[in-house]
């Protein structure tokens, strides 16, 4: 008896380390990826690969000091998928711009959502091409400068309420909306001192694309009772982004539908989901003529044709039109709130840590602000030392610390073979603090992008907004509404460190897709006439 218990037991345990043993070498069975082809990386782990524990670490620095251990080119593991860490301008080069065909992709996220595989920066191969086309035009500066938008007053709910209707500039409307902060500025400063500039930068760019984007203007913004902002920052600063299921998507897509997409496309992006819609069939059954962004791209969306049998057919039904112009709509607003946002919060803080830089920007603001009588669209074509600052701030600081391209053909660059599969990824951080790029890299110099010194600089070092074709299409937008901010403020306000401000920017620890200030305490006095 005691024997064929024994027995029994052996057995399974036997069976179980077999089990257990297969379920290792299938989970493991891409490690030997890089090591085989002579690349080196960190060691991975099973099941994680190398992002066990990434939910607790501060991002920035924990990718600097991979590349400062590795070097410019190493092999990672997202669970089990390879992904090639590169921060060689040359290859950066080769995978962004010249092989883009190779290369057009990020990865797969498997989100079943159609609203999301629509969205031009998941969709993938030609469904991208035609979309990211199609929208384009709405980008180009001649549009942010002509554009007009019909402006519709909103309070929250999620219908627009169109008894109030204005019809304005894009310019002339980014700047209502640095009007009305420079105004709260002015409660802060003579009332606290100091800002937190984090939230009041949220609340101005979530303005500005509530009105550019979709025409409505939000009453409540930043105020106790904004659920529309609440929304958006539970997007961003999710809970989900400090716990293992950050890295699902990244390590298992396949689990994305089978845990449920509602785990990752949380309440906030349901939130803006509906509105979108409702705001659409609002559209469509009102005969009001719009100008913004959503109405642009949807005119471009309608006219898009491909080719069939010779002859230009619309590329898309009525139904696929709505769901790609919903998709573009809530990507607008996700991809171009929280990133401006970062951008201004970061840039009021280096200067108010370097008042030499914040004096010669002053100086060159009040310059130009002799010949304009406000903050306008042409005034800002020609403000060498503001763009200067506002790269160094985009170097020291870039908001999306990794850009990715999937390969979807082998090549091999000097020597280093990339397969079908492998996801390529540039850590921002890492490739902007490289000493060999950047001299003294933690020094914040605005000169280094003065004109000579631009031209010096290998291009491929630096790539706040992405790079090639399929780099950040709100740049020029965000740039103008970035500008008109600062060129309002700047003349207006003086920011200084105070006793809470850190001596160099914290970011929230955490899986994050846009890095998080904390603290970013300053204090603010308005100028007295100069
Ligand atoms: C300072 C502000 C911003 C920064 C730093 C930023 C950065 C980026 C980066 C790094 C990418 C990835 C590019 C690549 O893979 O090469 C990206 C993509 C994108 N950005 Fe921005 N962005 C900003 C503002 C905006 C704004 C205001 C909008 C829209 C109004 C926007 C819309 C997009 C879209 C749609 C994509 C995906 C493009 C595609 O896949 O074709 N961004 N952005």
């Amino acid at each position: 008896m005691d024997n064929d218990v024994n027995w029994s037991l052996t057995f399974s345990l036997v069976v179980a380390s077999l089990v257990l043993f297969l379920l290792y070498r299938y989970l493991t069975s891409t490690f030997t990826h890089f090591s085989e082809r002579g690349i080196p990386g960190p060691k991975p782990v099973p099941i994680f690969g190398n992002l066990w524990g990434i939910w607790r670490v501060n991002l920035p620095q924990h990718d600097r000091d991979l590349v400062r251990k590795y070097g410019k080119i190493f092999g990672y593991f997202d669970g089990s998928n390879a992904s090639l860490w590169v921060t060689d301008p040359e290859i950066i080069k080769a995978v962004f711009v010249k092989d883009f065909d190779h290369f057009t992709n990020r990865r797969n996220m498997t989100f079943e959502s159609k609203i999301v595989r629509r969205m031009v920066s998941s969709a993938r191969g030609q469904e991208w091409k035609d979309i990211r086309s199609s929208i384009t035009p709405a980008f180009t500066s001649g549009k942010i400068k002509r554009v007009s938008v019909c402006l519709h007053s909103y309070k929250y709910k999620l219908h627009s309420n169109s008894n109030f209707s204005l019809k304005l500039k894009m310019s002339t409307l980014i700047k209502a909306c640095a009007d009305q902060l420079a105004v709260k500025f002015d409660r802060i400063a003579t009332t606290e001192g100091k800002l937190n500039a984090k939230i009041q930068f949220s609340a101005f760019t979530m303005d500005v694309i509530a009105r550019c984007a979709f025409g409505i203007k939000i009453e409540n913004l930043g105020e106790k009772d904004d659920q529309f902002m609440a929304k958006a920052k539970a997007i961003f600063n999710a809970p989900v982004n400090k716990t293992p299921l950050a890295v699902i998507p990244l390590i298992y897509p396949k689990l994305i539908p089978i845990l449920g997409e509602r785990l990752f496309l949380t309440e906030g992006f349901q939130f803006f989901i509906q509105l979108l819609e409702n705001l659409i069939k609002d559209r469509t059954a009102s005969k009001q003529k719009y100008e913004d962004f959503v109405q642009v791209a949807t005119e471009a969306i309608t006219e898009y044709t491909k080719e069939v049998e010779g002859k230009s057919v619309p590329k898309w039904n009525v139904e696929e039109i709505e769901e790609i112009v919903i998709a573009q709509s809530v990507l607008f607003l996700l991809a171009g709130f929280d990133t401006t946002a970062t951008t201004l919060t970061n840039i009021v803080f280096l200067l108010a840590l370097n008042p030499e830089v914040q004096s010669r920007l002053y100086d060159e603001i009040a310059k130009k602000m002799e010949f304009y009588a406000e903050v306008k669209h042409e005034m800002l074509i020609d403000l060498p030392y503001v763009d200067q600052a506002i790269n160094e701030v985009l170097r020291m600081y870039p908001p999306v610390p990794r850009v990715e391209r999937e390969c979807n053909k082998d090549v091999i660059y000097n020597g280093i073979q990339i397969k079908k599969g492998t996801i390529v990824t540039v850590s921002s951080f890492a490739l902007h603090y490289d000493p060999d790029n950047y001299p003294e890299p933690e020094k914040f110099n605005p000169d280094r992008w003065n004109a000579d010194n631009k031209a010096e600089r290998n291009p491929y070092t630096f790539l706040p907004f992405g790079m090639g074709p399929r780099n950040c299409v709100g740049m020029r937008f965000a740039m103008e509404e970035i500008k008109i901010a600062l060129c309002t403020i700047i003349q207006q306000f003086h920011f200084f460190p105070v006793a809470e401000t850190p001596e160099t920017m914290q970011f929230e620890k955490g899986f994050m897709q846009v890095t998080q200030p904390v603290n970013a305490v300053v204090g603010i006095e308005r100028r007295t006439a100069q």
